[in-house]
């Protein structure tokens, strides 16, 4: 991609400089080279993006759901003809393996396809009315303007979780992608360019952290769809939760536990907890750190996670032989490396110890990369350590074994501020409705891998993760207004609870 251009943001139809003379670049993480250049949005680059937002609402807002659908119903057939391209970009510039970079393509048009045809369903309820005369319905409104904020990890799904329904239901964007996946960005912006979608709707900011800040401080946002870390995320819900009238739906991070109970079928133990745990090297907000493991078969276990996790595939993600990719930048090599050595400080056993690569496992060309390989360790499932509560978001994993019933692997499967994710593995299913009923969880899963989500399906987590909103039903909630509507088709004016509606007066 770089071929000399400094990129821009896009900005009520327009691709613009902005005001700020800050460039900053994207970087492959598997092997260190730069991948474009870009402007860094300022917090008047934002003002300007939401003040063309604010403007194009009125008229966005006057088509109808199956008109704006229609601007989407391109993307989504843009989506599909760049699959193989826009699949490499993901892959080169946040290091996910290839199919991963593919599969975030091709959740981005799932989410596309569930927005724009959903604008044929129908929107709001005919309710019952206490009041025979009286007809009743909830109807939906748009918010306004909806500024999205999103992460590195899934850099095409998860800006069209934000932004498929949000404009469908009517709002305009004003977008800020993550900073390590501006490459991503620029070639969103240019489908909803080449959408011809009516200028002001679609608004693209390039930056940092300072301009995702301008976003969530602005009044003339109506609701802040974050998705990111829990640090981030929590200062953005305290912030706009003091401001009536602002929603601010965060979905953040976990501490992911996988159960595999007595009665587990140890195959399908095995390869979950090798998925969940390895798979995008173990950023993904649902990825798991945290394997509680019965007694029974907990030896047998370990060794067939431990012999998995010492021979997974690490190197180039463009090659098809490749599990695990790089993580994202260097920094975050130093945090996984950091939690490694915690858990050391912290007495663990540790079984696997991949942390820096040996030299021929690193592909030739790729030595600037940003490689680490699994660190194993067991732990005691009781002891409050640090580094078996704390999100790593990386490829580490604690194995925690319990010698009691469910009840007992449920409890430590809880203790942890985060819910987001989980899987149980096991054959009874009285084990399995338990966990169902009991973990405190936004998505379980039973016998499979505790990640791999689909957009139809609520995604969200509790506690700590978030407030459950991101998926594309819950979307609606976050970036509509509700509004009860009655009509009196008769001439009398009849209230309900039977509240008289009778004038009195002085002379009755
Ligand atoms: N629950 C989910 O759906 C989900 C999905 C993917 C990733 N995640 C979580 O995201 C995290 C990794 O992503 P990341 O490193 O990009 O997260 P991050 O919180 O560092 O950044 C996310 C976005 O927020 C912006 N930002 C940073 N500081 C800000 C501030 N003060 N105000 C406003 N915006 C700000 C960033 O520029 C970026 O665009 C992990 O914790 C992961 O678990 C959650």
């Amino acid at each position: 991609m770089t071929n000399g251009e400094v990129y821009q943001h896009y900005i009520g139809g327009e691709w613009t400089d902005g005001t700020g003379d800050e460039t900053f670049e994207s970087e492959n993480p598997a092997t260190g080279e730069t991948l474009g250049e870009f402007r860094r949005g300022t917090p008047e680059d934002v003002d300007a993006a939401l003040a063309a937002a604010d403007e194009a609402e009125e008229e966005w807002q006057a088509l109808s759901h199956i008109d704006r659908a229609e601007y989407l119903w391109d993307i989504y057939h843009e989506l599909k003809d760049r699959h193989e391209e826009l699949g490499e970009v993901v892959t080169k510039e946040c290091g996910k393996e290839i199919s991963e970079g593919k599969a975030d393509v091709t959740e981005a048009w799932h989410m596309v396809e569930w927005a724009a045809g959903d604008a044929r369903h129908p929107k709001g309820d005919v309710v019952p009315s206490e009041i025979p005369a009286k007809d009743a319905y909830m109807r939906r409104k748009p918010r306004g303007v909806v500024g999205c904020i999103t992460p590195w990890n899934f850099p095409v799904a998860i800006p069209f979780w934000h932004m498929a329904v949000s404009l469908v239901e009517g709002n305009t964007v004003v977008w800020k992608p993550a900073e390590q996946t501006p490459w991503c960005g620029q070639i969103i912006a240019e489908m909803f360019e080449d959408a011809d979608i009516p200028e002001g709707v679609f608004n693209m900011v390039q930056g940092f952290g300072d301009a995702g800040e301008a976003i969530v401080d602005d009044s003339r946002v109506d609701t802040v769809l974050f998705t990111g870390s829990a640090e981030v995320g929590h200062e953005i819900a305290s912030k706009v939760g003091g401001e009536p009238g602002k929603l601010a739906a965060c979905e953040m991070g976990g501490k992911n536990g996988i159960v595999v109970t007595e009665n587990a079928d140890l195959d399908i133990a095995v390869h979950s907890a090798v998925m969940s745990s390895f798979k995008t090297t173990g950023q993904r907000c649902v990825s798991s750190e945290r394997i509680i493991v019965h007694e029974s078969v907990y030896d047998e276990f370990k060794e067939r996670f431990v012999e998995a996790a010492e021979n997974v595939a690490v190197g180039n993600p463009l090659d098809e032989q490749t599990f695990m990719g790089p993580l994202i930048e260097e920094g975050h090599v130093e945090k996984v490396t950091k939690y490694n050595e915690l858990a050391k400080r912290e007495d663990v056993n540790v079984l696997v110890d991949r942390t820096e690569l040996n030299d021929d496992e690193i592909p030739d060309g790729h030595e600037d990369g940003h490689w680490v390989g699994p660190f194993v360790y067991e732990a005691d499932a009781h002891e409050n350590l640090r580094c078996t509560h704390e999100e790593v978001f990386g490829p580490h994993v604690a194995l925690l074994q319990y010698s009691g019933d469910i009840e007992e692997a449920v409890e430590i499967h809880n203790d942890t501020d985060y819910g987001l994710a989980g899987a149980i593995i096991s054959e009874d299913y009285r084990e399995i409705n338990y966990y169902r009923d009991n973990a405190e969880i936004g998505l379980a899963y039973g016998n499979l891998p505790c990640i791999g989500a689909e957009v139809h399906l609520p995604f969200g987590g509790v506690k700590k993760s978030g407030n459950g909103y991101p998926s594309a039903r819950e979307v609606i909630e976050a970036v509509t207004e509700r509004t009860a509507w009655t009509l009196n088709n008769s001439k009398d004016i009849q209230m309900a609870q039977g509240l008289s509606a009778d004038i009195k007066t002085r002379d009755d």
